[in-house]
């Protein structure tokens, strides 16, 4: 089970310093959505170089202009980068073939799907790796809950979870035996993000 760190919400210099505090404990570093907005593929192209050993995945949350959107990640030195399931087929199809050139991957974020025709949609365009995510506004009225997982019930994707995840509710999300654990505000926003980090890697099971 792979830890993720999600960088939100976070200056340039801030981002840096919670991976240097927690780069032992984690396996993906994922420069978030909001980072990228801010400081566009810099940021991404500067993760690359400081940390050439991580999986880096950039948030990127493409909704259209898939191929475009997927170069400009990998281009910069991302190994993962996402697009939303609510996308057209077409700029899924898009992304996919972009990562294959590059040999990285795509995740597709599962964010308010509650279809399960979708998934049949996404596993049909041979979709691999899917992300069950609660959002940052949607965690108002409850963070992430194992029933989420029912969405993917009899599917084999390679399953990440994200969305309010923390040492409160994270023995229950790894009973689920997700691939990816993803943990952004625990971590990044804790007052030691050097022991959050480790506190929750060691509640991680390989
Ligand atoms: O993807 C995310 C969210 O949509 C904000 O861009 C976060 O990276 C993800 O939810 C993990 O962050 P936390 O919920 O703070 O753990």
């Amino acid at each position: 089970m792979k830890l993720q760190l999600a960088l939100d919400r976070l200056t340039w210099d801030e981002c840096f310093n919670v991976v240097d505090q927690t780069k032992e404990s984690i396996d993906i570093i994922e420069i978030g959505t909001g980072v990228i907005k801010e400081y566009g593929m810099s940021i991404v192209r500067e993760m690359r170089q400081q940390y050439p050993n991580h999986t880096i995945l950039s948030d990127m949350k493409i909704c259209d202009a898939g191929g475009h959107e997927a170069k400009q990640a990998f281009s910069s030195g991302s190994d993962i980068t996402t697009v939303m399931a609510f996308a057209s087929s077409l700029t899924i199809q898009d992304c996919l073939e972009v990562a294959e050139e590059y040999d990285g991957q795509i995740m597709v974020d599962l964010l308010e799907v509650k279809e399960k025709s979708t998934i049949d949609q996404l596993a049909n365009l041979n979709v691999d790796l899917v992300s069950l995510h609660i959002g940052k506004d949607q965690q108002k009225e409850g963070v992430f809950n194992s029933s989420l997982f029912e969405l993917l019930e009899g599917s084999s994707f390679e399953v990440s979870v994200a969305g309010g995840i923390s040492l409160a509710n994270i023995d229950d999300v790894v009973l689920n035996k997700p691939d990816i654990v993803i943990v952004g505000s625990a971590i990044s926003k804790a007052d030691s993000p050097r022991l959050a980090a480790k506190m929750i890697r060691e509640r991680l099971t390989s």
